[in-house]
């Protein structure tokens, strides 16, 4: 398979790691113990800092996370004319309820840019071109892009029909009845959400199949609602009512991001270790928290404090399951590269859509996990990884976070791990293997 190259345009001054390094991971002897502070959550972040612009006034956001993905939501906020001011991990923005300039924005490879601010733009009147990074510009919008123009948006591809660079010709949303798929992304429906209660007349959202990783279409609707927005749904989102408002500002404490605080938690499993995270709690709405349970089936012990999550390993981790990963698709790495260090084969199972994200991620991890030696099935929507022995490998992080968070994690238990580009993390957790090393891993950067 052709390698990804790292598109060093997405990395933002937040990155930590020069593009173009390779990682050394030795494995560490000792149990891995500790506690660790994780980062603000990536979806809650660029969500806050995008509602916080629509509404009209001035909005705290506390925690937010400092990546690539929120430097680039900052960066479009800023360009479109609103006052942000970023201290620490505290951001204090003025809204100006849509009144934006016109201009050029970059969103990086940001998925959450890319999917939640088109709808945002055409709210009003104005001029944009975004433009996104190589792989950005090779993952799917037309969904989101269709409803946007049914709703009464005017929005064109600039290159290829189906995908950014886009051109927005705001003119003001007029609302109505709108069907959307939702098995490809869920940021489809979000991005949709986001820019509703904007309309003229209220947006009613018809499901028509399914939606990949509902719980984030979830994470949406009560983020609207905690600014302002009149929502109608129930649990199963088959359809969703917006009423036309303004989001209010909001003063708001975000919560530590589940999807990374999956990676530690998966080091203490695989070292029969205990980590604790010290600001995140199990009642939390995103879907990746839920991969705690998973770890439990493999033989660890959670305790899930009122504002803490705790995992002990096991000695030897359980596998001998198949396992439907479609609501928590990001934890797919994670888990399939635990799988090896289990006792019986993991089969995962409904994440087609993850071709589609930073890498076509279930070739990469077979590609990886066959590198080294694991024998995998790999299937269109899913693979099996069996029990086996990783042999030192050079692996490459195709330019994708979660593909270098995983595999670093062999690192643990495999001397003769070397990762290319892991810079990349700075997708979403820049400082990752600095807290590894303050956990008592063995990184070295070459
Ligand atoms: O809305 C969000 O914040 C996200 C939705 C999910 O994307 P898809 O629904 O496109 O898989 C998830 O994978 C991504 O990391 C964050
Ligand atoms: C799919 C992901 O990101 P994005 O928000 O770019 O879709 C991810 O973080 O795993």
């Amino acid at each position: 398979m052709k390698k990804n190259n790292y598109d060093t345009r997405a990395r933002s001054p937040w990155t930590k790691i020069d593009a173009g390094k390779t990682v050394e991971i030795y494995p560490n002897t000792k149990k891995l113990n500790g506690t660790i502070t994780i980062p603000g959550s990536k979806s809650l972040t660029n969500r806050a800092l995008i509602m916080s612009a629509l509404a009209n006034g001035k909005s705290e956001i506390n925690g937010i996370l400092k990546s690539d993905d929120s430097y680039w939501c900052i960066d479009s906020i800023k360009k479109l004319g609103v006052n942000v001011e970023v201290n620490d991990h505290t951001v204090h923005m003025v809204g100006k309820s849509g009144m934006w300039n016109s201009g050029k924005l970059y969103i990086g490879a940001a998925g959450t840019i890319a999917r939640f601010l088109p709808g945002a733009l055409a709210i009003t009147e104005g001029l944009w071109e975004i433009k996104a990074s190589e792989r950005m510009s090779k993952r799917p919008v037309a969904p989101l892009i269709e409803a946007l123009n049914g709703i009464g948006a005017d929005i064109e591809y600039m290159k290829n029909s189906g995908y950014y660079p886009l051109s927005i010709k705001g003119k003001g949303l007029k609302g109505g009845e709108i069907s959307l798929s939702g098995k490809i992304s869920s940021q489809f429906i979000s991005g949709l959400l986001i820019a509703s209660p904007y309309a003229k007349e209220p947006v009613t959202i018809n499901i028509t199949d399914y939606i990949v990783q509902h719980s984030y279409v979830l994470l949406t609707l009560k983020l609207m609602e905690q600014f302002g927005a009149h929502v109608e749904y129930d649990n199963t989102l088959k359809k969703i009512i917006v009423h036309p408002s303004n989001y209010l500002a909001q003063n708001i404490d975000l919560e530590a991001d589940a999807s990374t605080a999956c990676y530690f938690l998966a080091l203490a499993a695989l070292t029969n270790g205990r980590i604790r995270i010290d600001n995140l709690s199990y009642e939390t709405q995103q879907p990746d928290i839920k991969m705690v349970n998973v770890f439990e089936k493999m033989g660890c012990k959670v305790t899930r404090g009122k504002s803490f999550i705790e995992l002990e390993g096991a000695s030897k981790l359980k596998g001998g399951f198949e396992i439907s990963m479609r609501e928590m698709s990001d934890q797919t790495l994670t888990l399939a590269a635990i799988a090896p260090f289990t006792d019986d084969p993991i089969t995962i199972r409904d994440v087609a859509h993850i071709r589609h994200h930073e890498s076509n991620r279930i070739s990469v991890i077979c590609d990886s996990l066959s590198k080294m030696g694991i024998e995998v099935d790999e299937f269109e929507d899913g693979l099996k990884v069996y029990p086996g022995n990783p042999k030192p490998a050079l692996l490459d992080s195709y330019d994708d976070h979660r593909v270098a968070m995983s595999l670093a994690l062999i690192g643990s238990k495999v001397e003769g791990i070397k990762i290319t580009d892991p810079g990349c993390v700075s997708k979403t957790c820049p400082n990752y293997f600095e807290l590894l090393k303050s956990l008592g891993m063995n990184i070295r950067l070459l």
